[in-house]
């Protein structure tokens, strides 16, 4: 009999063995549904067992493992035993969390190639000659003729006329490239020439070598990072390797997979994140398993795509919160990214024009090689940044008179721009003067926004949502008010302020799908759009180059938040989105509106410093003992009752005192800053040490301790390392 090692999505630390009769070491990777509790579950052989181990009588049968699809390699396994180790989640979890799902399913998955390699067959060329009667199969078919092919099915599709691919291939014009191995990945689209500091970086990162070596890229934003990453992948290409490029969020993916297909047409991109179908995600998956997907796009789940052929990882915006999964395993993929290129022995590049601190410090401290791009690509400069002293002004629904002033005169050039407030929603609250009622979401510590598009009261952290009430419902006045302004206030107003204008929102109603996403930035970028007004989503990536002026609102708030990293995350923002400003041939201004114009942050962001930011945080970061000086996990534990919440936390507190080596801080529970949420109250309890390594051999033990804790079955409890919200 061979025993089986099983890792299955259960919140259990261990692995769960079973016998299958005809498992073999081949087996080790491979999917297999197995009987759990009353059910079947799935999960993942990690490794063979030994029959010693278990009581023959005791063990369970595997019903089925899946062998249609290669099995996960040994490195791969190596990648989720790290993640699980770190992070100190189950494995089995890790694995559901990396594999997609109808994998995972064993649903029938194949890898069939929905996006051939086309090339002008026999057929096509003498339709090229015979061209009788112009037809629109015929005028794409003589626009292919005039570029040095082949192309993606995907690539065609997207180029004027497209749409007639179909008909091309009917015709027979077009004919598969059956044998992709003959043509080199190399790049096929129109190149820029690169700027001089461009060049310098990436001759740098090449002649750095093709083993492991961290690089920072740091760029102002409009520097053209982009460029950079695109001509690396073309020396990984060209070396037949595999590229993985991690992207923050999704909503960044549609345009880099554009310009990741145009110019390399020939290449197999492969999109990878969580918004995809079922199928799409195990297709892409069991490609990048293959080796026949070239280069893997995608978001933080990307960083688990099995890639045989890996020669190169790019992450793009660094920086980014979004790397780091808030539920559930709290990994962070550029972290996850960097163990991986040292596991696999190639480089590895962080891009960003404003690096985390803890990145920044180690290119300082030269664990990270650093490469610089100082200039902008096309723009001559980087936006001229001006404070608006709201103290002693008026304001218009929050606009002052500079700001609109600023607005109008874009509008009489024809040019664009952005109002950045970072909150949707009509007002943050509805509230009632006369008894001092608030609209409370009645499951968090939180209030209900306004939302006038739809006439809606939400929470925007549990999602619950109410119709607008006519009178207060506690004492029945009917004057109640909108209090505070979000992005669809501010739409309105410039609506109302500047009536010939096309006033945009760009925030995540206005853009609920990929598909209303892409409109919208279509929109703007056909110039279609005057004004406009919007949240983070505006702030990441995008390249406009009619957009001149960038007005923030608001963000003296986050100034004074209780957060160490606020001050950081403040810098990214405002440097990240006024960045939007100028990036073609006219220049662009910045105007920041605040209350404190003289504050450091503000300085250094007027003069585009971030290494004089970089510097002066890192200092308050050291003398403060905050990471990186130091390394941190959080205990969380949440119930209905806070009680029972800080009860738990205090047991694992005394549990801890009795292991802690000298060295370790274990700080007091406390409730969590927004307490409430969905109906479960929260609480914390920090843990902290300079060395990682110690931290790390003091959390295994504590947690194996504390899986044997019996708790109510209402408590919940998990650990994040590395936490980004303290
Ligand atoms: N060598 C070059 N020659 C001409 N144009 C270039 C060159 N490199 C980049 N560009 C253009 O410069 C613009 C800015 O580039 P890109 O979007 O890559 O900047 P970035 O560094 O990623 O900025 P951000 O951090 O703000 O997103 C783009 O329109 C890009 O096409
Ligand atoms: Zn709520």
């Amino acid at each position: 009999m061979t025993i089986v090692r099983v890792a299955l999505p259960v919140p259990l630390p261990q692995v769960f063995d079973y016998a299958a009769a005809d498992a073999t070491e081949a087996d080790v990777g491979r999917c297999v549904k197995v009987p759990f509790g009353r059910g079947d579950r799935n999960g993942l052989i990690v490794a063979l067992g030994n029959t010693a181990d278990v009581e023959p009588a005791r063990i369970k049968t595997v019903h089925h493992i899946q062998r249609e699809v290669p099995a996960l390699p040994a490195d791969w396994l190596a990648l989720v035993d790290f993640v699980a180790r770190y992070y100190h989640a189950p494995l089995g979890e890790v694995v559901a969390l990396a594999l997609p799902p109808g994998l995972r399913r064993a649903d029938g998955v194949s890898d069939a190639d929905e996006d051939p390699l086309l090339e002008i067959g026999e057929a096509g060329r003498r339709a090229l000659a015979d061209a009788r009667r112009p037809s629109k199969a015929l005028m794409l078919l003589q626009a292919l003729a005039a570029e040095p092919g082949p192309w993606r099915r995907s690539v065609i599709r997207a180029m004027a006329g497209g749409e007639a691919v179909g008909d091309v291939l009917r015709r027979g014009w077009l004919t598969a490239i059956q044998d992709e191995g003959r043509v080199a990945a190399l790049a096929s689209g129109a190149q820029p020439e690169l700027t001089a500091e461009q060049a310098r970086a990436i001759e740098a990162i090449v002649g750095g070598g093709a083993g492991f070596r961290p690089w920072l890229l740091h760029g102002v934003t409009g520097s053209g990072k982009t460029e950079v990453y695109l001509r690396l992948a073309a020396h990984a290409l060209a070396q037949g390797q595999q590229v993985l490029m991690l992207v923050p969020e999704i909503a960044l993916t549609p345009q880099l997979e554009q310009r990741v297909a145009q110019r390399f047409a020939a290449a197999n991109v492969v999109s990878l994140h969580s918004a995809l179908a079922d199928g799409a995600r195990s297709r892409g998956f069991v490609q990048a398993l293959t080796g026949r997907a070239d280069i893997v796009l995608g978001t933080r789940l990307a960083v688990f795509a099995p890639l045989p052929r890996l020669g190169l990882i790019l992450v793009d915006e660094e920086h980014d919160a979004s790397y780091k999964q808030q539920e559930g395993v709290r990994y962070s993929a550029r972290d996850v990214a960097v163990w991986r290129a040292r596991q696999r022995g190639v480089p590895i590049v962080l891009g960003s024009a404003t690096p985390s601190l803890e990145t920044w410090y180690h290119a300082r401290s030269e664990r990270y090689a650093l490469q610089t791009l100082s200039q902008r690509a096309v723009a001559a400069t980087l936006p001229a940044v001006h404070c608006i002293d709201t103290r002693r002004l008026k304001l218009d629904e929050g606009l002052s008179p500079g700001l609109q002033a600023a607005i109008g005169q874009r509008l009489e050039r024809g040019e664009q721009s952005l109002v950045f407030l970072n909150r949707r929603g009509y007002a943050p609250v509805l509230s009632c003067p006369s008894c001092g009622w608030v609209s409370r979401c009645p499951h968090c510590s939180a209030n209900l926004v306004v939302h006038l598009a739809d006439r809606r009261l939400r929470c925007h952290h549990c999602g619950c949502d109410g119709s607008i009430p006519h009178a207060c419902p506690s004492c029945g006045n009917q004057d109640i008010q909108p209090f505070g302004r979000g992005t669809q206030r501010i739409e309105a107003r410039l609506a109302e302020r500047f009536p010939q204008a096309r006033v945009l929102r760009v925030d995540r109603d206005a853009a609920r799908t990929r598909a209303q996403w892409e409109k919208l930035l279509d929109t703007i970028a056909a110039g279609e759009a005057d004004i406009l007004v919007g949240t983070q989503m505006m702030a990441k990536g995008h390249d406009f180059p009619r957009l001149t002026l960038v007005g923030v609102i608001g963000a003296d708030a986050s100034l004074h938040a209780a957060d160490f990293r606020a001050p950081e995350r403040l810098f990214q923002q405002l440097m990240q989105v006024g960045g939007r400003a100028g990036r073609g041939t006219l220049p662009g201004t910045v105007l920041i509106q605040t209350e404190y114009p003289g504050h450091p942050l503000y300085q250094h962001l007027g003069r585009h410093d971030f290494d004089a930011f970089a510097r002066m945080a890192l200092q308050e970061r050291r003398s403060a003992g905050f990471p990186p000086f130091t390394h941190q996990a959080m205990l969380r534990a949440d119930a209905p009752a806070l009680d029972d919440a800080v009860e738990f936390l205090r047991h694992a507190r005394r549990l801890a005192e009795a292991l802690a080596p000298e060295g370790l801080r274990l700080y007091d529970p406390v409730p969590m800053r927004m307490t409430r949420l969905a109906r479960r109250e929260r609480a914390q309890l920090l843990v902290e040490a300079d060395q990682r390594g110690l931290l790390q051999a003091f959390l295994l033990s504590w947690i194996e301790m504390l899986y044997r804790q019996r708790t109510a079955r209402e408590l919940r409890w998990q650990i994040d390392v590395d936490p980004l919200e303290v």
